[in-house]
């Protein structure tokens, strides 16, 4: 039976479409059966892994919202992804009153689970619905977070939604750890941040290695590549190969 980890933060911009790309793709390099969710409307992940969100007939807005079969796309980079779209925004209002809301996402998911190791879902960045059902369908949480100081705020709140979706909903819901994202060592203010989040977030989950910040992460989704492909010999990949061999001992957490 495939984990399933949301990639979660209500902040936006914090690297969370890129993460799920490389580290789906460093799984998948590693014989892992990957699947990746886009739950954000802005569809990044969908661009970044080379479709064109606009020309798409069908998305992961007809699982959730028409309860229509998953519409996987395979083998991309050596992954299947559920693309999204604009239209997914729609879903945030149309799934108010919806019959069994909270389970929607779980439910679409549940015939693949055995035909894939991992499904990573890369959710929207805001509190809202389409955060809330990726949460109620998730095992494990994998929170990228900005080693800024003003991103490192908002963990209060996104904490307190944790706490709120383990009480009733999701029960089982685990947080994997925190990813430290853009991390840039030259810089005093990102050192810093970075201190504060190993000592304030430690007893709540494991830090993971910190991605350093490179323009090779834009410029590897522009050319819709992983950044292992556009850049092999960049230390990111060795970092994000060591974050998919942390991922493969989840069942020991
Ligand atoms: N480690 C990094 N160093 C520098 N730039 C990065 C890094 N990771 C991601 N980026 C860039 O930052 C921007 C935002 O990244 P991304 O889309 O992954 O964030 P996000 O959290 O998914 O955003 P949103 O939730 O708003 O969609 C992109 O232009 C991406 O190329």
């Amino acid at each position: 039976m495939g984990k399933v980890i949301a990639l979660f933060n209500q902040a936006g911009g914090v690297g969370k479409s890129t993460l799920a790309m490389n580290l789906g793709y460093s799984l998948a390099q590693r014989k892992q059966r990957v699947l990746l969710v886009d739950m954000d409307p802005q569809s990044s992940l969908t661009t970044f892994m080379g479709l064109e969100p606009g020309t798409l007939e069908r998305t992961i807005y007809n699982a959730i919202v028409l309860e229509e079969a998953l519409p996987i796309h395979q083998k991309l980079h050596g992954m299947d992804l559920v693309p999204a779209q604009l239209k997914l925004s729609d879903a945030e209002q149309e799934l108010v009153t919806a019959y069994m809301r909270d389970i929607r996402l779980k439910d679409a998911l549940e015939p693949v689970r055995e035909q894939y190791d991992f499904i990573l879902i890369d959710c929207p960045p805001s509190l809202g619905m389409l955060s809330y059902i990726s949460l109620v369908a998730t095992d494990y949480l994998l929170i990228p977070i900005q080693t800024q100081f003003k991103a490192f705020q908002g963990t209060d709140m996104l904490l307190q939604t944790l706490q709120k979706v383990k009480a009733k909903p999701n029960r089982n819901l685990k947080i994997a750890g925190f990813v430290p994202t853009m991390y840039d060592s030259r810089n005093s203010h990102d050192e810093l941040t970075l201190k504060a989040i190993q000592e304030q977030l430690a007893p709540i989950g494991k830090i993971f290695p910190m991605i350093p910040k490179s323009t090779v992460f834009a410029d590897a989704s522009m050319d819709r590549t992983p950044l292992a492909v556009y850049s092999p010999k960049h230390p990111a990949k060795k970092v994000l190969d060591g974050i998919a061999k942390e991922m493969e001992k989840l069942n020991d957490l």
